[in-house]
């Protein structure tokens, strides 16, 4: 039987030799941007499964236009742009990669965390500018992390490894907000799980990192900005759509919370006039939460395993809809 896979954007060189070694064929969209579901539909005729990623929205529409495919390997852990419940009708295995992203995406965190309490960003784009305003006892002014508490929405792998850098380098007391008990979190991490407007309003630092689903969709709107400590700082690595950005300026700019650090945006990429990009106390990045070398090849080999054990007939490495009923 013909084994093909289609790859929506470039990606490591590991990836390409696990399909290669398993004399799989495969084809690479090379360019620089991310294809239109309407032009991926017809190329995907000719082949049996897609490694995605990016932004695609494999929706029902979608996946009854390709129920072909036997795979969609999903080269990140959130799925939100995948429609499970179609999938599993159609009898669509979907893949994804958690786990080993989530130091990676848990340092972008921190980093933005650490840039928007210090204002880097702002200061970086002002020296570009020749603007060095130094040694100013009262300019440039940004908050200290010592000792305060960390509020986690969604403490998963991700929240888990960003607490332990908030604790290890600042002693941060943590909070969080999540479905169920993390009871490792609590044992490990003296983790104190409370209501979600428990945690608004006793962080100085909220970090969300559910999925985006229906419930968390804007879950951060302007009532729970109002909600949060005047001095708080907001931090999004998780995506885009679980904060309105509207009222995320509007808190900012009236002052109900300090600032913000952002990875993820609503929408990607955001506007270039958008007033966030140019207040000082917000640190913004266009979605690289896992992209480092090491954390991109670990990605792309679990993409490719998952397409390989598809063929082979095996349960995935990582499952989202798993592949069993082929065995
Ligand atoms: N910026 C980036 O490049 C990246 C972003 N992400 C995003 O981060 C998300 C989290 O990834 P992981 O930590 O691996 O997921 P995870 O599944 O380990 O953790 C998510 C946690 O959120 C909790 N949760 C789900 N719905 C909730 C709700 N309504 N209220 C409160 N808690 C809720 C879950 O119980 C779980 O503990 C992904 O879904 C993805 O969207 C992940 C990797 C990179
Ligand atoms: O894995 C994800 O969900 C991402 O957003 C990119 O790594």
């Amino acid at each position: 039987m013909r084994k093909s896979v289609y790859i929506t954007r470039t990606v490591p060189e590991i990836a390409l030799q696990h399909l290669k070694d398993n004399g799989i064929e495969y084809t690479v969209w090379t360019e620089r941007r991310h294809q239109s579901e309407e032009e991926l539909i017809p190329i995907l005729k000719d082949y049996d499964a897609i490694i995605v990623s990016g932004p695609l929205k494999v929706n029902r529409a979608f996946l009854e236009a390709c129920s072909h495919l036997r795979i969609v390997s999903m080269m990140s852990v959130g799925y939100d742009n995948v429609d499970v419940a179609a999938a599993k009708e159609l009898g669509i295995a979907v893949g994804n990669t958690p786990g080993v992203l989530s130091g990676a995406t848990a340092d972008t965190a921190f980093l933005l965390l650490l840039a928007a309490s210090r204002k880097a960003f702002h200061m970086h784009k002002e020296i570009i500018r020749g603007n060095w305003n130094f040694w100013d006892p009262t300019a440039n002014l940004g908050l200290e992390l010592k000792g305060k508490t960390l509020g986690i929405v969604g403490l998963g792998r991700i929240g888990f490894e960003l607490a332990q850098r908030c604790i290890g380098a600042y002693g941060m007391k943590l909070i969080y907000h999540n479905r169920g008990t993390n009871e490792e979190a609590e044992r490990e991490l003296g983790a104190v799980r409370v209501s979600f407007d428990e945690l608004l309003q006793q962080s100085d630092v909220v970090s969300v990192h559910t999925a985006l689903t229906p419930e968390t969709k804007e879950l951060f709107n302007k009532e729970a900005f109002s909600k949060m400590k005047p001095n708080a700082i907001f931090v999004n690595t998780a995506r885009g759509g679980i904060h309105n950005e509207a009222d995320l300026i509007a808190a900012l700019e009236n002052g109900t919370i300090w600032g913000a650090g952002l990875d993820v945006t609503n929408p990607e990429p955001m506007a270039a006039d958008n007033p966030l990009l140019n207040m000082h106390n917000v640190a913004v990045l266009p979605h690289i939460g896992s992209a480092t070398i090491d954390t991109r090849n670990a990605m792309a080999a679990i993409a490719a395993k998952n397409v390989i054990r598809t063929f082979e007939g095996k349960a995935l490495e990582h499952a989202v809809v798993e592949n069993i009923h082929r065995l």
